[in-house]
């Protein structure tokens, strides 16, 4: 193939008659090809293409567009004033921290005071006669001068001798006056002092501080007399050049310098008790990359792992990074106390303080029209940090309480009294399942009667929509929210013979409950499909998981694509970092820590919600407890072959609304599947096929159930 013949981007033809180069040599190579009977290719080879002249296209970048005046107004920098002085919360923790430190230092030094008072016995004469040699030698103006005498005598220098001492005498002479004017007016400071004339109240402090005076210049230089008390943390301030060689540990980054610091949040800052940096990293480098490589990180920070965490921004581009270093280890830091701990009320309607996340900035949790899950492997802290949720709702007078306790450990005992007897149990025994089973039936049939009610509020405009609120609440005892908790709610789903119906009650209350102030808090350590179905989490806003092995559990406690989008639960070790969790539903998706109420402080909450509700805890008209298999028996119309589930439990709903009232047909039959009896697919009533019961199963299972017991 030749080279193609140049063409003129204008596209003018070429010039025939202008003269050509003749590449020699090529010439050359194409005779000797031709002598041994090749062809050399030429300008005509049938491969050649002229290329089409190429139109350059316009710019294709935007010119850039100028600020409009709304965009510059909106320009702020960082805040101006440190945030402990505009933020209450911090206000309040840094006076706390204050105090707390003043209160340290003082009585330590108080402890120590009888070590001081000997010290000060044991140097102070020390320093009473240092101090008195020092006036001596001065006086005596001998210093310096011995010396240059001592050597005039050596070399017999009578001259020098002589001279030295008469300069020594000259400047003795007006010293001795000095010393002697001093001593004068010390004695008689003393004697006044000493005298009665001088309260004790400044006689003892000046004495204390002339002892002290002296004492510290009687002691060797390396023994402080006052003791230490103030020790420096030693933590890494983190710098650009940190931030860079930690990112860069991780392998993600090839060069540092492709690591920005974005102008106006770049700068790295001081925030809570550590260091903030935000960086944009480079292409094709995301932040949750970063966030899976925190090990890395910590390792390149040369810093343990609980002192180093690196976030995601929301709404922020995803290769953007916070990245925050601890002063501490965050698991060493001590938590704020509980803002509610001592006084205060709640609201259900409103967010409450529920615990801090590591730099210690109190989160909130928020309870209306929501639910909740807290997941995690056993020790993780869920019950604990559930708990945390119910003590701040016992603060609000308004709230009705159900809670079971499947683990029977006793951690929800406190709310005991602020349950309605049917309402609350605790136990790994059949008999609390039940109840629980059955404190779920009441909640459906909660949910059937409030929507009506809450309607009518609406219509005397009491609300905008069909929810219910605080003002309604208040007026209507029968609204009251509801907060029902169940520890270990793995045990109640995973039943074969309520597991079902179970479930399929608690989709049903956590899709209908949410606007009728019903909010469910479930607890569980058994993290798989089984325990906990979708259909159930997957309509609760507010999930937490706190400690868990793999991103498995990490997307089934938080939502699939939790784990890509950054939830790191895998990084909590279990005992050590017990109560912290990743939490998504409320605000960005965080780390956060429930505050630590201890079995005291929840006993004491607890109380104070009991007076708060003036002693009454509200009754609850719970539906009995019935046999369902009893029951379609006694709903059955004769001579009925089969029946479908949607007529059964319409029959069952009007036959006992008060039990059956909001069986959903999938509930019924799940509860019926539950029993072991055989059910239906194609159940032919009037032509029409679903799925429902035969009667000979129902009384084949009963029969089976009679025999046995017999
Ligand atoms: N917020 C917290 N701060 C400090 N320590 C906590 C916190 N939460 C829990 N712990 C500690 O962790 C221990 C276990 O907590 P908890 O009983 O809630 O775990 P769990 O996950 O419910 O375990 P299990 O599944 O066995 O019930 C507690 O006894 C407590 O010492």
């Amino acid at each position: 193939m030749t080279s193609a013949p140049i063409i003129d981007p204008a596209g003018s033809p070429p010039d025939e008659k202008a003269a050509r180069i003749v590449n020699l040599a090529q010439r050359r190579a194409d005779r000797a090809a031709a002598a041994q009977g090749l062809s050399a290719a030429d300008v005509a080879d049938v491969e050649t293409v002229a290329p089409e002249p190429v139109a350059a296209g316009g710019p294709v970048d935007p010119p850039d567009r100028p600020a409009g005046l709304a965009e510059v107004l909106d320009r702020r920098g960082g805040p101006v004033l440190p945030v402990w002085l505009t933020d209450r919360y911090q206000r309040r923790e840094m006076l706390r921290r204050a105090v707390d430190a003043a209160g340290y230092h003082v009585g330590t030094h108080l402890v120590l005071s009888p070590v001081y008072a000997g010290k000060v016995a044991w140097y102070a004469p020390k320093g009473a006669a240092r101090a008195v040699s020092r006036v001596l030698v001065w006086t005596s103006a001998e210093a310096g001068n011995w010396h240059l005498r001592q050597d005039a005598a050596n070399r017999n220098d009578a001259k020098t001798f002589l001279e030295l001492d008469r300069h020594r005498m000259r400047q003795a002479s007006w010293r001795w006056w000095v010393t002697g004017a001093g001593t004068l007016a010390t004695s008689a400071a003393g004697i006044v002092v000493a005298s009665d004339i001088t309260p004790w109240w400044v006689k003892a402090p000046i004495l204390a501080a002339g002892l002290v005076g002296l004492a510290r210049y009687g002691r060797p230089l390396d023994k402080p007399i006052i003791a230490r008390t103030v020790v420096r943390a030693a933590y890494r301030k983190l710098t650009a050049e940190l931030t860079r060689k930690g990112i860069m540990a991780t392998g993600l980054v090839k060069r540092p310098e492709d690591i920005v610091f974005p102008a106006g949040v770049g700068e790295i800052r001081r925030d809570g008790p550590g260091y903030l940096a935000i960086v944009d990293l480079p292409d094709g480098v995301i932040a949750v990359d970063v966030v899976e490589a925190r090990d890395k990180l910590a390792g390149g920070l040369r810093l343990p792992m609980d002192q180093v965490w690196p976030e995601v921004m929301p709404r922020e581009h995803p290769s953007r990074l916070a990245l925050w270093v601890a002063d501490r280890p965050v698991s060493a830091m001590k938590q704020p106390p509980w803002p509610l701990l001592r006084g205060g009320q709640t609201d259900y309607f409103k967010p409450f303080v529920y615990g801090f996340d590591p730099r210690m900035r109190p989160v909130e949790y928020r309870m209306d029209e929501r639910n909740s899950l807290f997941a995690g492997f056993p020790g993780s802290g869920k019950s604990l940090s559930a708990r945390v949720v119910l003590a701040g709702m016992a603060l609000d007078p308004l709230v009705q309480f159900a809670v079971f306790d499947l683990a029977g450990r006793g951690d929800f005992d406190a709310f005991e009294p602020l349950c309605a007897p049917e309402l609350f149990g605790s136990g790994a025994d059949e008999g609390t399942k039940q109840n629980a089973y059955r404190m779920l039936m009441w909640l459906l049939k909660e949910c059937d009667v409030r929507g009506p009610r809450i309607k009518h509020y609406a219509t005397q405009g009491m609300n905008t929509e069909n929810k219910l609120n605080r003002a309604i609440a208040a007026k209507d005892a029968r609204l009251r929210p509801i907060v029902a908790a169940i520890d270990e709610v793995q045990e109640l789903i995973t039943d074969p013979e309520i597991g079902k119906s179970a479930a399929a009650a608690m989709t049903s209350i956590v899709k209908r409950g949410r606007a009728l102030g019903i909010h469910l808090v479930m607890m569980t350590q058994r993290i798989d499909k089984e325990s906990l179905p979708k259909g159930v989490t997957s309509n609760i806003a507010v999930r937490t998981c706190l400690a868990v092995p793999s991103h498995v559990e990490t997307d089934l406690a938080l939502g699939t694509g939790a784990y890509r989008q950054g939830a790191r639960p895998t990084q909590f070790e279990i005992g050590v970092d017990a109560g912290w969790g990743v939490r998504v539903g409320y605000g960005p998706m965080a780390s956060v820590r429930a505050a630590y109420l201890d079995r005291a402080a929840v006993e004491k909450i607890c109380q104070r919600g009991v007076a708060l509700r003036g002693g009454i805890t509200g009754p609850a008209d719970l539906p009995a407890a019935r046999d369902i298999l009893d029951d379609l028996r006694a709903v059955w119309v004769a001579d009925e072959r089969g029946q479908h589930w949607e007529v059964l439990a319409a029959r069952l709903a009007d036959w006992s609304p008060e039990a059956y009232g909001s069986l959903t047909p999938d509930a019924l039959s799940a509860l019926v599947r539950g029993k072991k009896v055989e059910c239906s697919r194609q159940v032919k009533v009037k032509g029409s096929n679903r799925s429902g019961l035969y009667l000979e199963h129902l009384t084949k299972a009963l029969a089976e159930r009679g025999g046995a017991a017999g």
